[in-house]
């Protein structure tokens, strides 16, 4: 697995201020993801996640840095990248099996119409739709429009999965089975992920390593949070694992408090290109358990 699939390097995102000046959202913002790893990212809002995760879609730039996927920096959207946001973005004239295949026709232009056809189904049913597939989005359920777009996503198969928030917006039960399909799906694909949620359980639950972002702005990666947490997790028994709570504490420990006070304190020896990496234990004495050296 290469340790640097993805990565944002030295990365800055600033905005001119409406009485003259700038404001710098984050700067030298450094971190990477291996290929078919699943990250989460968490902050308060207006730290700038959203801003990360366009500028790795390509949809805005930085204006210092760069964002490498693959080896090559990115210049644009490409359907390598896809996103899954909060809304559904679907096209409201096509029906499900519609929205999928124009996204496969969009990919592969050289493909007869059978096999983009053919294709598109097999992401519908990998999604809970078949049967579904030739409804339109208003006969559908929120839950119903989100799998779509999750279909959608990963029919391109696309090197990298963005989504923003995309559960936060549907009720408990529909989310809670959203989330084991997208982590089920991007195990067995071998997907690449990074999500933004509010959601400190749906980041325990989805991700193999979260980070952690300090209040804007002048944002920082403050660390890198390793899910002590199998990979083969099953939802219903996460919180009987020895370590749940150490990293729940953890994660909740600095949203209430370090996400705050980071910047005014920040510890000796850290390095913006190397942040702290942490696995929070059981044995461990305290939110500062498991730290050790990136
Ligand atoms: N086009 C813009 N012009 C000026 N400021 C902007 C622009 N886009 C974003 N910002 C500012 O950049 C900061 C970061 O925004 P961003 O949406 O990335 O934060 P976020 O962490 O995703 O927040 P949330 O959790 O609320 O979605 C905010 O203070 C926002 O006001």
């Amino acid at each position: 697995m290469s340790d640097r699939y993805i990565s944002i390097e030295g990365i800055a995102r600033r905005y001119p201020k409406a009485g003259g000046g700038t404001t710098t959202v984050f700067e030298d913002l450094w971190f990477s993801m291996r290929k078919g790893e699943f990250v989460c990212v968490i902050g308060h809002s207006g730290c700038g996640k959203t801003t990360v995760l366009n500028i790795l879609n390509g949809l805005d730039a930085p204006d210092d840095g760069a964002a490498i996927v693959d080896g090559k920096a990115i210049e644009g959207p490409s359907l390598d990248r896809a996103v899954i946001f909060q809304g559904h973005s679907l096209l409201p004239w096509r029906s499900v099996l519609g929205n999928v295949a124009y996204a496969v026709a969009a990919k592969h232009r050289d493909w007869p119409k059978a096999k983009v056809t053919a294709h598109a189904m097999a992401f519908i049913e990998k999604v809970g739709l078949k049967g579904s597939e030739l409804k339109k989005p208003s006969e559908l359920s929120g839950g119903m429009k989100q799998r779509v777009g999750i279909a959608r996503a990963l029919s391109i198969e696309p090197k990298m999965m963005l989504m923003d928030e995309p559960f936060s917006a549907l009720d408990a039960l529909t989310r809670g089975t959203l989330q084991d399909e997208v982590r089920r799906i991007c195990l067995e694909t071998g997907q690449t992920a990074f999500m933004i949620t509010h959601d400190v359980d749906e980041a325990i639950y989805l991700a193999d390593r979260i980070v952690l972002m300090t209040n804007g702005p002048q944002a920082m990666i403050a660390e890198i949070v390793e899910n002590p947490l199998p990979r083969d997790r099953i939802r219903t028994e996460v919180h009987h694992h020895r370590d749940y709570y150490a990293i729940r504490n953890h994660l909740i420990d600095f949203l209430v408090v370090r996400s705050k006070s980071f910047r005014d304190a920040i510890p000796e020896g850290y390095d913006r290109r190397h942040p702290p990496v942490v696995r929070p234990s059981a044995d461990g004495p305290g939110p500062d358990a498991g730290r050790k050296a990136a």
